[in-house]
């Protein structure tokens, strides 16, 4: 997406061929920086420590992680090593996982020599492949939004409600969530998006705000407790959000706050849609509270918040005792029940088994 008058992606090739640029995201919306990493070690960081984030492009920069390693050695040996050191890096989502195993099927056959070069060609192919899916799943919640419009009076907002950020920054372009957002601003469809804050870690208000911000999205801004309130009030049309992952059955694995929007929805008679690239469909689970690892992060994620000084740094505070313990579980899961439809690059999936495998019937 635009970054003022320059289009960027969240993750691109340098051009030594070798390292990739990422944007570093901890820093934003305070500070726009750019980071090259060239080994191993950096993408393990990059993705344990957030820099980048969002399943498709935790995948897709795992995936030039493979990459690097087959330039360094592409053993077999090295192939299952990077595969395990990448994949430690952050249990959930399961584009991580989907990305190593993509890029060992596709390397084990080739002769070493060949596969440094594969590799990066294909971890490239992935990212564009990323997206492509993103666009498709634009046009398919483009089709919601625009059926909502239509039953609103001329020139009303259609409003929507997201958690966390499913943005082009979650991703390699578009984003998931946000997708049908940007199609529907560009297509003048009048929408206003209510951006949850997003607790511990603010995606809402650091990055999916500063997106709506810098593509001329009408936005309001709210904590995470509101979105229940605004739906009582008939101020919220629909929600969208992404997924980490998503079982064969529709159960949708989320950013925490995310079953609690589910819920308030549908006590409101609010439509939830969960905006789904095909490649975080987990086909290997099917109740997602029993079988999806969620992620337990630092309880200094919750006693801590970053912000910006009065001075204009950058910087943490701390806004608990210091005693005081917390928890910090990053997923929840959402079960399809509470799903009004699962938006795919195909078109609007039922969350059921029925309706995955109706959709992605060579798959399931
Ligand atoms: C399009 S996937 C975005 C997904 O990833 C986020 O998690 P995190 O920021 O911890 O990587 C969140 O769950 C989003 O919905």
């Amino acid at each position: 997406m635009n970054v003022g008058d320059r289009h960027y992606r969240t993750i691109w090739l340098s051009d030594d061929g070798r390292s990739v640029e990422i944007i570093d995201q901890r820093w934003l919306p305070h500070d726009f920086r750019i980071e090259k990493i060239g080994s191993v070690a950096g993408i393990a960081t990059a993705i344990r420590d957030m820099w980048v984030r969002g399943a498709p492009l935790i995948g897709v920069t795992a995936a030039y992680g493979v990459a690097m390693q087959m330039a360094d050695d592409p053993s077999d040996a090295a192939l299952d090593t990077v595969w395990e050191t990448l994949h430690e890096t952050r249990p959930t989502a399961i584009n991580l996982r989907w990305a190593l195993d993509e890029m060992r099927r596709f390397l084990r056959p080739l002769p070493t020599e060949q596969r440094a070069a594969a590799a990066y060609r294909r971890a490239g192919e992935i990212a564009d492949e990323d997206v492509e899916l993103n666009r498709a799943i634009g046009e398919n919640g483009l089709a919601i939004i625009k059926a909502i419009a239509a039953r609103k009076q001329k020139g009303e907002p259609v409003n929507i409600l997201t958690h966390c950020n499913a943005g082009w920054l979650a991703t390699v372009d578009y984003g998931t969530a946000t997708a049908p957002i940007y199609l529907a601003t560009e297509a003048g469809i009048p929408v206003h998006v209510y951006v949850d804050e997003t607790r511990p870690r603010n995606q809402g208000a650091q990055l999916t705000a500063w997106e709506m911000a810098g593509h001329g999205v009408p936005h309001t801004l709210i904590v995470d407790n509101a979105g229940g309130h605004l739906m009582q009030r008939g101020e919220i049309d629909m929600v969208i959000v992404g997924t980490d992952r998503t079982t064969a059955d529709g159960d949708v694995c989320n950013k925490i706050g995310t079953y609690l929007k589910a819920l308030a929805a549908a006590d409101n008679d609010v439509p939830f849609y969960v905006a789904l690239p095909s490649p975080t469909i987990d086909w290997t689970v099917h109740d997602g509270l029993a079988e999806i690892p969620i992620e337990q992060r630092s309880a200094d994620e919750v006693s801590l918040v970053w912000g910006k000084t009065a001075a204009g740094e950058i910087a943490q505070v701390r806004i608990s005792p210091e005693t005081t313990p917390a928890a910090n579980p990053a997923f929840d899961v959402t079960p399809a029940r509470l799903v009004t439809g699962l938006i795919t690059e195909r078109g609007v999936a039922k969350a059921s088994r029925e309706g995955l495998k109706a959709m992605f019937p060579e798959r399931a």
